[in-house]
């Protein structure tokens, strides 16, 4: 008779066959959680939970119809964990801002790598707030003041690729000439890495950088699903593929040995490295008692610029041209706005730049109708009742916030699928709903780059609305198809015509 580990084979299929009702009963105990406590919600399946329809779906618009199908607040599944999705803008003040102690962690990861998990968008408690107050002065103006010219210099190498483009009458694919150019800029500004993306693809920062962000098929659903302990038997480090991240490391590494022995620029790479130095004489000691953690903590932030600094930029950008091009009006009108605020040598200012309020309004509704990212999270550190809703937040919960369906929700924002930049003129801000914008997150936790990703954009289409003009095309996609399976809210492309003025 066959048999495996001294069983008979009979007896292990007896003995799997009697155990599927507990496996079935193990992998959908909490499946009424929310039904228990009065919350609506789609149905889970065993195991996934909601996670298939997030596969099938892309984000934003899936949050659109649960908000629609179950209102401000409801519960779903990311796996067997039960998930509290608020779209309330008074609940979002608690949770972000009133009570953030209370709130001040996203998800843990599952999943250990020495680097990875040492970035400041995914540490937690103590360490982050340490490693918050060591980083903030990083994105100070002062600071941005000095890199304002690092991101002019990759600007030009942008303009000139556009005057070809125009010149010959070429589409364009705006997703990914905006990539080259955000690129260029998070290369030079945390890698002090000079790179032309858009002339020389193949260049091997620019090859790992583009793929520092694909998540690995075969580790995916482990490092989502199963605790800490089981992903590091599997060895799963992350969900991330390793290799390209490697190459990243590597290249600080390099880069951080050369700043210590003398070499200084006026970019991110240096901010780390000396805030990381003021840090250990403050201290006698690094972020942890490991002296290895020196190291790794300008790698994981370096790494983490490029990985939350790049895309999201990116996207924006697409975005905006997209809408530009789709509404000539709006394109005219920022032009006629810019055009006097650039010198006789072509240039504009950081202060100048900041005082442009169309511009800052044709932004500020880009990323309201496509927020790079389409959810928001925290973790409940302790149990927390919810306003007035009835529902109490178990510690260890996780909140899940849907940015886009709050900034498409015509409750807080009148013929909200309309790009309308007025809504955000100075004289018009007065209307706007409290906590039913934020496209950089709100709170202690918002986004710690966002000064410096606006400065970027608003500089980057100063000069391209002054010099040229983004045109609808027979190609350019009505709507635009978003991605799955990204937390990023972005494009599959954005076609669009050039023409120069
Ligand atoms: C248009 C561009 C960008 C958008 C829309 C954006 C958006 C966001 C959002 C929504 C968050 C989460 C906030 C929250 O949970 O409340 C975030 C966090 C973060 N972003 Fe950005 N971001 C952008 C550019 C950048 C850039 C250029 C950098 C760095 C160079 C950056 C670095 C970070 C970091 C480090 C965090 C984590 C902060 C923390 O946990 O303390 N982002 N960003």
């Amino acid at each position: 008779m066959i048999e495996l580990f001294g069983f008979s084979l009979f007896n292990l299929a007896l003995g799997f066959l009697t155990s599927l009702p507990l496996i079935y009963w193990f992998l959908t105990k909490n499946n009424n959680y929310w039904k228990k406590m009065g919350v609506k919600g789609p149905q889970p399946l065993p195991l996934f939970g909601n996670l298939l329809e997030r596969c099938q779906n892309p984000v934003p618009l899936l949050d659109i119809g649960y908000v629609q199908k179950y209102g401000n607040v409801f519960g779903i599944f990311n796996g067997t964990d039960p998930t509290l999705m608020v779209a309330e803008p008074e609940l979002l003040k608690q949770i972000l801002v009133k009570e953030f102690h209370k709130f001040s962690n996203r998800r843990e990861l599952r999943t250990e790598h020495p680097i990875i998990n040492k970035n400041l968008f995914n540490s937690m408690g103590e360490d982050w707030k340490r490693m918050r107050t060591i980083m903030s002065p990083t994105f100070s103006s002062g600071k941005l003041r000095k890199m304002y010219h690092l991101v002019e210099q990759s600007l030009e190498e942008y303009l000139g690729h556009l005057e070809v483009m125009a010149r010959d009458g070429k589409y364009i694919n705006a997703k990914v000439l905006h990539q080259n150019f955000t690129f260029d800029v998070i290369a030079k500004c945390a890698f002090a890495t000079k790179t032309n993306s858009q002339k020389d693809p193949n260049n091997k920062l620019v090859a790992a950088g583009r793929k520092v962000f694909i998540f690995s098929a075969i580790k995916m659903v482990p490092a989502l699903i199963f605790p800490k302990y089981i992903n590091k038997m599997l060895n799963i480090r992350t969900l991330l593929v390793e290799a390209p991240n490697e190459f990243i490391f590597d290249l600080t590494r390099h880069m951080v040995e050369k700043r210590r022995n003398g070499e200084k620029s006026n970019d991110f790479l240096q901010l780390l490295v000396d805030a990381n130095a003021a840090d250990n004489n403050n201290n006698n000691k690094d972020l942890s008692d490991d002296k290895i953690d020196s190291h790794h903590f300008i790698e994981a932030q370096s790494w983490l610029f490029l990985l939350a600094g790049f895309e999201t930029t990116a996207t924006a950008l697409g975005h905006l041209s997209y809408e530009l091009g789709l509404n000539p009006d709006v394109q005219e009108k920022l032009h006629n706005e810019v055009i006097n605020a650039f010198d006789l040598d072509g240039k504009i200012n950081y202060e100048t730049l900041q005082s442009l309020p169309y511009l800052d309004a044709v932004i500020s509704e880009t990323l309201r109708m496509y927020p790079s990212l389409a959810r928001l999270e925290r973790e409940a550190g302790e149990d927390v009742k919810l306003g007035d809703t009835g529902i109490t937040v178990r510690k260890g919960q996780m909140i899940e916030i849907p940015v886009y369906a709050i900034h498409r929700s015509e409750k807080y924002y009148k013929n909200a699928d309309t790009f309308t930049p007025e809504r955000f003129m100075p004289e018009n801000r007065k209307d706007l709903v409290p906590y039913a914008y934020m496209p950089f997150g709100t709170g202690p936790r918002n986004c710690i780059g966002m000064r410096f990703a606006l400065m970027e954009i608003k500089l980057c289409i100063a000069h391209i609305v002054k010099s040229f003009r983004f045109t609808k095309c027979a190609d350019t996609e009505m709507p635009i198809k978003f991605m799955n399976l990204t937390p990023l809210m972005t494009a599959e492309s954005i076609t669009l015509g050039i023409e120069k003025r």
